[in-house]
């Protein structure tokens, strides 16, 4: 690298001839093109190339101002002094070459600032397409300094840049966008052209990002303004604005609609009512009333004051159909009763067990008889469930079982009153081979059967004095002996007894062992009839809604009004099993998407009374044609009657006889199918 310093003398400093000499000059001192490319001018810390001439003005180098040029490669010392001797001459020229040089000069300056100073960016190229000019607003959108800029190729520096495409064509492009550094730029070319030769091109650009994105919030307003007219005109409520005066100024087309019914002024006031309206102007706080703005609607009317600088300038007022509101309320109010109980469900079956959720309802009662029973399925302590039939005894007694540790062994069921007295024994105990008449091989009784897992008396009231004491001294022994032999069978059994007798009573009156009785009601867990725990029937209709359209391949999901108030009405004397039966009952009868009262039968639609003054369905005891054995008739009355009450007890009381002799006579026509079979129809 050389360097040369260097003072100009003339009276206007380095001024445009004087520029273009030396420019000149050091091509022919130089000779080598390239060296002066790579030639630089220093001055108060700016740095321009030698070779270009509106640089070198730009730099402003006054008379007896030291500037510095600077040669990146090594340049002889000769070459240097015949340099250094251009700059000696002292001034020579006349006063007028002055004056022109003068204002040659302030021109070029006036020229290059004005340029220099506006906003568009302008680029100028020579005809090799090397950048001569650039100007400040150019170089800032393309992000660069000047001195990165000119004497390069535009090509090179300039993204999509066309001036070499458009010296070649001649042709003017005029606002041409394109995106530079993610600015929106117009940009017009155009060739220069001199002595009818092209000498360069000029490139004008403007940013335009500032009036994209005005144009982008114009369009974005236009579109809040179109989908807000759809909003007002599609909703149903009725929308308005009122200017001061309580006018409306703007309605759409259902507030339209009802001003045109009411054929009065079309103002607020004639709504609200003029004193109201005052009295917002004066303190202008939101309305909300319900007002009957015609003759057969009331509206929910609500009225914002518009306050724009502390000033009332007008009302935004929405009306809504009152009775469709409350329709509204309505069923917000079920969805909260429904959500409160889906809540409670929750909360149930996150502290009952798993095996506890086959059992439906919510109510108090029930939770409190399942915690107990949860509680109890952890231990092997006896249980005795009681509670009407139907009210899930059986459901209950397995749940204890499937949350027990023994869930993996048996659990099995013995109903005591149907199995006839003298096979009870064997039954229970099983036999030997030869123990009696017909016992050909060994039989095992349901108590070995049940052995490590859970046995289920159920129906235990109907057991004889004389089985009572033998069940005793098992549960006492925890060993069994079948009939007929003499091992003793040592056994580890949870026992669960269950009957809808009153127990206590029975045993008051001799029917029950007392020792018997405290044995098994270890655990007492007492399960309501449902018409106590009426807060259930809608849930337990809705399980069973599901559970039959799922059986019976229905899609029915909805009840017409009053059909649940029905159900919560009745007294359910079959409980749970009773409505079970009734909701499979009205799901396999209609055809519809919706469960209605008409398919509800007669006594639950018109209450218990008319219930006892239907006739039981037609009984033919063929009396018309030969007389039949009494028997006979027995077992006719028998078949008819299993057939419409769901257990033993409903059975033993509508016919006036005792439980007991009902199971029995149910036992010998084996008429147990038939029980409660068309027992919605009573
Ligand atoms: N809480 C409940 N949730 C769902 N289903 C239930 C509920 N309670 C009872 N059920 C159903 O009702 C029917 C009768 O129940 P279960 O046999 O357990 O009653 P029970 O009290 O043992 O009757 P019974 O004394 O006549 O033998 C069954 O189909 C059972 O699944």
């Amino acid at each position: 690298m050389t360097s040369l310093n260097l003072r100009v003398h003339r009276k206007n400093g380095l001024h445009v001839r004087l520029a273009a000499a030396f420019i000149t000059t050091l091509k022919s001192i130089l000779k080598d093109n390239e060296v002066l490319k790579s030639t630089y001018i220093v001055f108060r810390e700016k740095k321009v190339k030698v070779n270009n001439l509106l640089s070198l003005v730009s730099l402003k180098i006054g008379k007896g101002e030291e500037f510095q040029l600077v040669f990146e490669e090594h340049v002889p010392s000769h070459i240097l002094e015949e340099i250094s001797a251009f700059f000696e001459e002292k001034d020579q020229e006349d006063s007028d070459q002055a004056e022109v040089d003068r204002l040659m000069m302030e021109n070029s300056i006036t020229l290059q600032e004005a340029i220099g100073g506006l906003p568009n960016g302008i680029i100028v190229v020579n005809r090799e397409n090397v950048i001569t000019y650039v100007n400040d607003s150019a170089a800032r959108l393309l992000l660069k300094e000047p001195q990165e800029l000119i004497n390069y190729r535009a090509d090179e520096v300039i993204p999509q840049s066309r001036l070499h495409a458009v010296m070649e064509s001649g042709i003017v492009e005029v606002a041409k966008k394109q995106r530079i550094n993610d600015t929106t730029i117009l940009t017009n070319r155009s060739p220069v052209i001199f002595d009818g030769k092209t000498i360069g091109a000029v490139a004008v650009f403007q940013d335009i990002s500032n009036l994209e994105k005005v144009s982008e919030e114009l369009k974005n307003v236009q579109e809040l303004q179109q989908r807000l007219h759809l909003v007002l005109h599609s909703v149903s409520d009725l929308i308005g604005l009122t200017d001061q005066e309580g006018k409306f100024i703007y309605s759409n087309e259902e507030l339209k609609v009802m001003l045109r019914k009411r054929k009065k002024t079309a103002d607020i006031q004639s709504i609200i009512g003029g004193d109201t309206w005052l009295s917002m102007i004066e303190n202008p706080s939101p309305l909300i009333k319900v007002l009957p703005v015609t003759t057969q609607t009331k509206f929910i009317t609500k009225v914002n004051p518009i306050i724009i600088n502390d000033e009332f300038c007008g009302t935004v007022v929405t009306m809504a159909p009152f009775d469709e509101i409350k329709v509204l309320l309505q069923k917000i109010d079920l969805m909260e009763q429904r959500t409160k109980y889906l809540e409670f469900e929750l909360s149930k079956h996150q502290t009952l067990d798993k095996a506890f959720q086959t059992i439906k309802g919510n109510s108090k009662v029930l939770i409190e008889s399942l915690s107990i029973a949860n509680k109890v399925s952890k231990t092997r302590s006896t249980v005795l469930i009681t509670g009407e039939s139907g009210t899930g005894k059986e459901l209950v007694a397995r749940a204890i079982h499937e949350s027990s540790d023994r869930k993996a062994k048996a659990f099995i069921r013995v109903n005591c009153a149907a199995i006839p007295p003298n096979l009870m024994e064997s039954e229970l105990f099983g036999h030997e081979k030869g123990a009696f008449t017909g016992a050909y091989k060994i039989h095992r009784g349901k108590f070995e059967l049940a052995n490590k897992g859970t046995i289920l008396l159920d129906e235990i009231g109907d057991l004889s004095i004389d089985l009572q004491a033998k069940i005793l001294r098992v549960l006492q022994e925890q060993e069994v002996v079948r009939v007929g032999g003499t091992d003793t069978i040592l056994l580890d059994v949870r026992v669960i007894a269950a009957t809808n007798q009153n127990i206590k009573m029975m045993v008051d009156e001799g029917k029950f062992r007392e020792d018997l009785y405290y044995r098994l009601n270890v655990i007492p867990i007492h399960l309501p009839p449902l018409r106590s725990r009426a807060e259930d029937i809608p849930y337990l209709a809705d399980y069973f809604r599901e559970e039959f359209n799922w059986k019976l391949g229905k899609n029915i999901n909805s009840y017409e009004p009053g059909f649940i108030d029905h159900l919560c009405k009745y007294r359910w004397p079959g409980n749970i099993r009773e409505l079970q039966n009734v909701m499979e009952r009205v799901i396999n009868l209609t055809d519809e998407d919706q469960l209605t009262c008409k398919d509800l039968p007669h006594h639950i639609l018109y209450g218990t009374n008319e219930k006892r003054n239907t006739p039981l369905s037609t009984l033919d005891l063929g009396f018309s044609s030969e007389i039949l054995k009494l028997e006979e008739y027995e077992k006719r009355i028998f078949e008819h009657a299993s057939q419409m009450y769901p257990s033993y007890n409903q059975l033993a009381k509508a016919l006036g006889i005792t439980h007991k002799t009902a199971a029995v006579k149910i036992r010998k026509y084996g008429l147990e199918h038939l029980l409660g079979k068309k027992y919605q129809k009573i």
